[in-house]
């Protein structure tokens, strides 16, 4: 090749050709450097025939500065960027640059120097460097990531490396990663884990596209079952990806993943340092790194050898990508089992109905653990109408749900009441005239949070001291706090139960890997009798003592009424009560509701699943949406709410006419205002035959728009604000 048309990483460029200098040779998926004007851009030796641009005379090319030195991205991973940017209507240059993730290492072999704590003490210690050597005990990073870790200024360790408090450290950035052994621990599986091990193993060997739902109820040891393929891709030589939800669960699962295969797995996702994210990368990209655990990104790396993927609590919403690409990792990882041929495993106790539909269309293969592990009973579930069962004035839990906890209390065993709201109160208004709360950025009341003492917007972050005063009238003493949140449960359990010791577990307690360990310490150690939480808490944690759930207000997922508010109510209910009684003691869940006759509630208290996801189909056939329909939304932005508007209405007015596929909108979206900008939707409904991709690019490729203006398209979406 003596030309070559690269992908280059901006999204405002076409592919761009460029001369093959003289000694250099360069392959297809070649990350190489491409001059543009007077800067170096990063980009992607593509074939030319999948990538159409406008052939420049050879004699007008420039020359290719260099070429990265890490391995040419694989052909199946170049489909799987084609496929991802086609399918979610985003650039290539976009996704293209999800796979290459870390750009320290394009930059090749490297060493790093990090600093950590001698046990020296400074000549003059001063308030700010005792803070600073606290924090940094058994720290070791660069200078600037310890300044973030310990809060101070870099000048502030520049000062204690003077003086010896601080050494460097030499590190190798690509030192390899301890190796995993498939048979470290035997583990006893029971014969249904057994059977449905020994479908994955087999597929792991066959080294062909197998996708496979693995519907297993709660606590039926899902993980341990797919442990094994696990295991058997390790003793092939081949990598294995498993994408967890949250990084919040990872801390449990890394324990468990130890205990079996004796070291740690490669983590990656978005808060790793970048040093770790390097090693991380081009472990991943030499074939190195045997197993990784990540959150949905990690879905991009260039693996050398993947030979499986593992998509845990396949059914959770945080696979979708909320902003940039906004695609589905449970969806995509599917594709790129099938672009690279190896087996799939969606994992979940309440699986997505377009999961359930794909079993049932012969196209994934269903395997089920029907029951939990070491005979431990699914929990007897209740309703408690709300409507009949008043709580006392002022306070949220009814006295049977209280009478419950307290029994668990003398027994000495646990309660976790499940209420999806962070903070102590959802709406702060004033007494006296009336004012309510608002963020100024967003269409959204501000959170009180008591901990803190602040009010805070949930959507983009904006925080304010609470008031003393009425910040509209100026009346002291007048602010009153309307429904609940966590914080607030917490109290009204302190208030009526004294002697419970109670924990608050949300995004904003449990937000780091550490803080999430001394939880799961404290619940196991017994130190906690009450954990109150939000959708932090319903998956992942096994806890043997825990024998009561409460779910305060399970109506309140029901109220947006989106399309997929039932499922989501569902799957929530579902995976909390699925906390109780997992040990040898049967548990027992109590669900706070004012319609107990709403389909899902019915549902769930009789433990009828079928029932629910046949209500569910039906009402999703009718309605012509997923997995029967297709969904796209648009949404229309500006920091100008008329240019916004403007904006919409001219996407509107060309809206393109399409048998089978209604445009609705444009209208302001629900959330009028985000993060300070000004928000039209338009949402799409078409019969499957369409080809939404194509009518959508095709429609909003013909429309221009001011710099200002953003057209977000959402494919599948699951946020409907
Ligand atoms: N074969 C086994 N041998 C020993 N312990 C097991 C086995 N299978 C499962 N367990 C234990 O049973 C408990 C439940 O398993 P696990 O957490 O994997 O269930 P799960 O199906 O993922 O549940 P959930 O969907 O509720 O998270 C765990 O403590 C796990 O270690
Ligand atoms: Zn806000």
């Amino acid at each position: 090749m003596n030309r070559v048309r690269c992908l280059v990483l901006n999204a405002a460029l076409g592919p761009l050709d460029y001369k093959v200098p003289e000694g250099m040779t360069v392959e297809l998926g070649q990350v190489v450097e491409c001059p543009l004007g007077p800067r170096t851009v990063v980009g992607i030796v593509w074939e030319a025939e999948r990538l159409p641009g406008t052939d420049v005379p050879a004699e007008k090319l420039r020359g290719l500065r260099g070429l990265y030195p890490i391995p040419p991205l694989p052909a199946p991973l170049r489909r799987l960027i084609e496929w991802t940017a086609d399918y979610y209507v985003a650039s290539l240059a976009s996704v293209a640059r999800m796979a290459l993730s870390s750009g320290g290492a394009l930059k090749g072999p490297a060493s790093i120097t990090e600093y950590r704590l001698t046990g020296g003490m400074p000549e003059r210690m001063t308030p700010q460097r005792l803070a600073a050597m606290e924090a940094l005990e058994g720290e070791q990073a660069t200078i600037r990531e310890l300044a973030g870790i310990a809060g101070v200024s870099e000048g502030v360790l520049r000062g204690l490396v003077n003086q010896g408090v601080l050494e460097p450290v030499e590190v190798d950035c690509d030192r390899p990663y301890e190796e995993a052994r498939p048979d470290f621990a035997q583990i006893e599986l029971s014969d249904q884990q057994r059977e449905a091990a020994e479908t994955f193993s087999a597929a792991v060997r066959e080294k062909k596209f197998a996708p496979f739902l693995l519907d297993g109820v709660t606590g039926s040891g899902k993980t341990e079952t797919y442990f094994e393929p696990v295991a058997e891709a390790l003793r092939m030589g081949r990598q294995v990806l498993v994408l967890l939800p949250e990084i919040a669960l990872t801390e449990n699962f890394l324990h468990r993943f130890e205990e079996r295969f004796g070291v740690l797995p490669v983590l990656w996702h978005s808060s790793l340092k970048s040093t770790e994210r390097r090693r991380a990368w081009r472990a991943v990209a030499s074939g190195d790194a045997q197993v990784v655990v990540g959150a949905r990104s990690a879905l991009f790396l260039p693996f050398a050898k993947l030979g499986l993927i593992v998509v845990d609590e396949a059914h959770e919403t945080s696979f979708k990508q909320e902003d940039g690409v906004r695609y589905n990792a449970r969806d995509v990882a599917v594709m790129r089992a099938h672009f690279e041929g190896f087996p799939i495993i969606l994992a979940s106790a309440t699986p997505a109905l377009e999961s359930l539909q794909m079993a049932e269309s012969g196209i994934y293969e269903k395997v089920d653990l029907p029951s939990r592990f070491g005979g431990a009973q699914l929990p007897d579930i209740d309703t408690i109408d709300l409507t009949e069962e008043k709580p006392p004035h002022g306070m949220w839990l009814a006295q049977r749900l209280v009478d419950g906890i307290a029994e668990r209390l003398e027994r000495g065993e646990q309660s976790l009441l499940f209420l999806n709201r962070r903070g102590y109160a959802p709406l702060t208004l004033c007494r006296n005239c009336g004012f309510r709360y608002q963020c100024p950025n967003c269409s959204a009341w501000l959170v009180e949070h008591r901990f803190t003492r602040r009010l805070a917007c949930h959507h983009c972050g904006h925080e304010a001291p609470s008031p003393a005063a009425c910040q509209e009238c100026g009346e002291p003493d007048c602010l009153v706090a309307c429904g609940p949140g966590v914080e607030r449960i917490a109290d009204e359990v302190a208030e009526r139960l004294p002697e419970a010791r109670v924990f608050v577990a949300t995004s904003d307690t449990l937000n780091s890997p550490g803080r999430a360990a001394e939880f799961i310490a404290a619940v196991e150690a017994k130190e906690i009798d009450v954990i109150v939480g939000t959708q932090l808490v319903t998956k992942g944690f096994h806890f043997p003592e825990l024998t009561l759930v409460g779910v305060v207000d399970a109506d309140l997922g029901l109220e947006g009424g989106d399309l997929r508010a039932g499922e989501r109510t569902y799957q929530q209910v579902a995976q909390v009560a699925g906390r109780a009684g997992r040990g040898s003691k049967p548990g027992e869940v109590l669900i706070q509701t004012r319609h107990p006759e709403a389909s899902v509630i019915a549902a769930l208290a009789a433990g009828d699943r079928d029932a629910f996801y046949s209500a569910e189909t039906e009402m999703r056939r009718d309605a012509g949406a997923p997995p029967f329909g297709r969904w796209a939304s648009i949404i229309v932005s500006s920091e100008d709410e008329s240019e916004a508007r403007e904006a919409a209405r001219r996407i509107g007015d060309t809206r393109p006419d399409v048998p089978d596929c209604m445009i609705l909108g444009p209208a302001p979206a629900p959330m009028a205002q985000l993060r300070g900008r000004y928000r039209y939707r338009l949402l799409m409904n078409a019969r499957r035959s369409v080809q939404l991709q194509d009518v959508i690019r095709h429609w909003l490729g013909r429309v221009d728009h001011p710099p200002g203006v953003r057209v977000a398209v959402d494919v599948d979406p699951y946020s409907f604000v």
